[in-house]
Parts: C-alpha cells; structure tokens; sequence
C-alpha cells in the first residue's frame, strides 16, 4: 500500500523501482508499501484518452450554459426582462443544478452503470435546452433553464466520478480536467457563438446559441452506448471477467498484463471490504439509511475528506472567478474603463484565459501533484486581487488621470485568471471525486459538487451589491479568501497525485484510532488473500532477476 505519513506527498518517496513485464515499473518501498505507473502518456493510449474527452461533454454544458447567457440577455431581440427576471434566468440554472447533482449523487449507484446515469442526465439537459431554444415566453425560458439546469448539475457530478473511475493512477488528474477544459471551452463557445449571431434581426439570433447546445447533448447521449462501464461498479457487482476486459483495453494491455490484475486485485479489495464491513452504506433501502449514509460523510472515518471536496468546491467559487465572468463589465467599468470592446475584452477574453491556463495544468497536474498548483494558484491570485483592491481604493476615484493605474488592474484581473485557469478551476474537479472510496464516492462527489453551486449561487448573489458599494472591498474580500486558501492548501490538503483510488485510506487515514487500525489489518488481509501481495512480490522478483 503506498503510504504517506501526514501530508507528503507520494513523488518524494524513494523506493526500489522494478520494471514490469510488459512495460512500466512496480515501486517497492522499505515501508513495506508498493505502487505501480503504467509509464503512459496522456497520447499514448488514445482509447482511454476519446473515451475521456466523449465524457468531459458534460462539462461542456455546463460552460456553454453559462457563456450563452451573457450575450443572450443584452440581444435587442430577446425579452424586455425586469432585473428581478433577469435574476431569475441566473440564479434558476444554477439552483436546477443544485438539484441535479444531489439527484445523481442518490441515484447514481443505484442506476447500476455510470453510462446509464449520464444519458439519464443528458434526457433533462436536452429536453430543457428544446425549451429553451424554442421558447415563447419568459416563463418558458426560466423552465427550461431550470430542467436544464437539472441535467447540467448532475453531469457536473457524473463526468468527474466516471473520469476518476476509468483513469490509470498516474493519469488520473490529467484526464480529469479535462473536466475542466470542457468547461471552459464551453464558455468560450457559448460567448463567441452568442457574440457572432447577436446581430441576426430575429429571435434566431438568440435561438441559434441556445439550440446549439443539444448538438453535444445529444452526442454524449448517444455517445453513452460506446461509454465503457467503470471497472470499479463491475467488480462490486462481481463481474469479474467483464471488468478485466474492460480494464485491459482501457489500459492498452492484456488481460493477463501484470499491472492490470494488480489494479483489478485492488478493486477486488475494496469490493471485499465494502461486502463485509458496510452492507447497509452501499446499498441504502430506506429513506433513514440513505440519511445516515450521507450523515456518514462527516463522521470520523470520512469527514476529512468530506471538508477536502466540499471547501475545494468553495475556495474555488470564493476566488471570485464568476464574479469576474457574470459581472465583468460592470468590474470594469468601476475600474473606469467603458465601452462594449470593453465589455467583450473582459468577459470574452477571461474564458479564452481560462482556455490557455488549463493546458499547462492538464499537462503537470500528475507530475507536479495537486498540492503544488493549489498553493502557488492561490498566492499568485490573492495577491493579483489585493494590488487591484489597492489601485481601485487609491485610483478608483479618478481613472482618467491614472489611465495605467486603470491598464494595470486590467492585466492584473487577467493575471488573476490565468493563476485560477491552471489550479483552482481544474483540481476543483480532480479532487473531490478521487478522495472518496467506492462505497461513498457518488454521495461524496455530489456533496462536494453541490457546494460549488451553492457557492456560486451565493457569489452571484453579493456581488452586485458589494460592487455596488465598495468595488475596492470587493476585489480584497476575493483575496482574504484565496489567502486563506492557500493555509487550507497547505495544512490540510494532502498530496493524492499517482495514488490509487483504492490507496486513498493511506492519505486521509493516520491509522491512529482503532477502528483504523482495525481496517487496516481487514484490508491487509483480504489483500493477502485474494493474492495481491504475492503478484507484488513475483513482480518484484522477476523485475530484478531481469535487470540484473
Ligand atoms: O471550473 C469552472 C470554470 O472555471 C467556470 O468558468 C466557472 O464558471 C465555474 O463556476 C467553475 O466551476
């Protein structure tokens, strides 16, 4: 078992690396634990790497949900809506999502197989984006937002859970922000289609963009019969021969590939150990017990991990990237500059940043581990804010004359995003689905997610009126909280780059109490008995007899 004691992270510990029999290498540590690498690159194995990029869809409705709407409201051809309504159109997406994503985190174990979760979540995302895109009424738009809202919130829960189950340990962050770079590019999508049809004299100008959106819909939907199912829900369901298949080809291997029955036998354990210890946990029959199971996400066993998901969710929302995103213009035009080139500069332009920034961090996230990007995103960000913070409350009372002070604060929001676009924004969507075991993962994952959209709902909801009243206050609330993310990040996040979704225990768990202990002695044995620690040690053998 790779074990790191407290919070260093696994890259650091040295051991006895062996090459494995087909390719990749078995690393042996004097501690008696052991990991594995693939040694695959994000390229190399191209089957797990479409199968990825088809379930990120998900996130890219999100993004586009959420780029659409700034054009959309400012069409001449679009209702005449009251603030309040215009609220309304905000705040219902983001609230349906809420929903959303509570719904898959109930339902999505009990529907048997991710892809079946998904496509059940692509059904209300497309049937709220018809309404939408064929809307004759505020009334009507409000709905399908909110049912579409429904079918993004959950896809926002499903499409990391699914991400982490299939992704090889090493690739595991990677893949998963994809995650993220869906988003994103759905953003930028969703703004630039809005920007280019806005000037179409009839309501297609906003019909197009908002019936755009069933085209990827629709391909995730469809695109679920070719989904692989997660390897893990196999073994739980005791389809053993199924799951190997299914891991073999998702890792490029054979069935009999050393590294691929390694991986299996530690989804086996974890299977045994959901089976004997928490009957009731994985499978809740009634309304008590599914309460008690969610309730068990902050108790001793799981609450550390509980805080990791759901405070990543919130120190991501409270870096203040959507209020730069919905509000942008405003921002900006508080910072003294006007105009509708501006206005696209701004928001336009912090979806494209995002864009750029979450390259970087797809390609590190795994090498340099999720800690690193977290601390350094956040001083980068906090102190971006703060210089802001101080322009606006030395300059902000007269732009014109301080034309650079103005240019300044506008690199720096931009500086601002690209530090958010390369850690917050996407290890908020690594994290919280790898920490939790199979036996809580979906309700783990939909708390967590949940958080982000409660977050966002509620930074949507202050920050017009904080703006309103002190934009300089605003800019330095954003960095009290990215400072405080940073102690968060680095006292009490611990490094889960290349551990296995299976190993997490040995992160999160000190094996301090007896509970602990106990487990890890049931673990131990079970991993002995279904022969884990014996293909370990024949790998280990067979790798140095054939170095030397
Ligand atoms: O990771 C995403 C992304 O950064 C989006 O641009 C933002 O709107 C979302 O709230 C966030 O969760």
């Amino acid at each position: 078992m790779p074990s790191t004691s407290g919070y260093v992270s696994l890259p650091d510990q040295e051991g006895t690396v062996v090459p494995a029999a087909n390719a990749g290498s078995v690393t042996l540590r004097d501690n008696g634990s052991y990991s594995y690498d693939y040694k695959q690159g994000l390229f190399t194995n191209k089957y797990t790497l479409l199968v990825s990029l088809l379930a990120s869809i998900g996130g890219l409705s999100f993004g586009y949900d959420q780029g659409v709407i700034a054009n959309v409201l400012v069409m001449p051809t679009f209702f005449r809506m009251k603030a309040w309504e215009t609220g309304i159109m905000t705040a219902v997406l983001e609230l349906g999502a809420l929903v959303g994503c509570i719904l898959a985190g109930l339902f999505a174990d009990r529907m048997g197989s991710r892809s079946r979760s998904i496509a059940a979540a692509c059904v209300a995302f497309l049937v709220g984006s018809v309404i939408q895109a064929a809307a004759r009424s505020v009334t009507h738009l409000v709905i399908g937002r909110g049912i579409g809202g429904i079918g993004v919130g959950a896809l926002s829960m499903l499409s990391p859970l699914y991400l982490a189950e299939i992704s090889p340990p090493s690739l595991r962050g990677s893949l998963m922000a994809l995650e993220q770079l869906a988003i994103v590019s759905g953003v930028v999508l969703g703004f630039w289609l809005g920007f280019f049809t806005r000037t179409i004299p009839s309501s297609l100008s906003w019909r197009i963009p908002l019936a755009v959106q069933i085209i990827p819909g629709v391909i995730l939907g469809l695109g679920c019969i070719i989904l692989p199912p997660s390897p893990r829900l196999l073994v739980l369901e005791g389809s053993l021969d199924e799951a190997q298949t299914i891991l073999a080809r998702l890792r490029g291997r054979s069935t009999d590939d050393p590294l691929v029955k390694l991986e299996l036998l530690e989804m086996q354990v974890e299977a045994t150990l959901i089976r004997r210890t928490t009957t009731a946990e994985s499978k809740p029959n009634t309304l008590i017990q599914e309460l008690k199971t969610w309730a068990g996400l902050f108790g001793r066993k799981y609450r550390r991990r509980t805080w990791v998901g759901v405070l990543m969710m919130a120190f991501q929302q409270w870096s203040g990237i959507n209020a730069l995103l919905y509000y942008g213009p405003t921002l900006v035009r508080s910072i003294g500059l006007d105009g509708a080139r501006v206005t696209l500069l701004v928001s336009g332009g912090i979806g494209i940043a995002q864009l750029v920034a979450v390259i970087p961090a797809i390609m590190f996230i795994d090498k340099l581990g999720r800690r690193p990007l977290l601390r350094s995103g956040a001083i980068v960000m906090g102190f971006s804010h703060f210089l802001v913070s101080i322009l606006i409350s030395q300059y902000g009372a007269d732009w014109h004359d301080h034309s650079l002070a103005a240019g300044l604060s506008v690199g720096l929001i931009y500086v601002f995003t690209l530090a958010y676009g390369a850690s917050f924004g996407p290890v908020a969507w690594v994290l919280p689905s790898e920490v939790f075991p199979l036996s809580m993962r979906s309700r783990g994952a939909a708390l967590a997610t949940s958080s982000n959209w409660a977050n966002n709902f509620f930074v949507g909801l202050i920050t017009p009126t904080t703006l309103e009243r002190s934009p300089a206050g605003t800019f330095l609330l954003f960095a009290v909280f990215c400072f405080v993310a940073y102690l968060w990040a680095t006292y009490a996040v611990p490094e889960t780059a290349g551990i296995g979704l299976e190993e997490m225990a040995s992160v999160f768990e000190r094996g301090e109490g007896e509970l602990e202990r106990e487990e890890a002695e049931t673990r131990r044995q079970i991993e002995e008995d279904v022969g884990l620690w014996r293909l370990v040690n024949e790998e280990s053998r067979r790798g140095r007899s054939a170095e030397t």
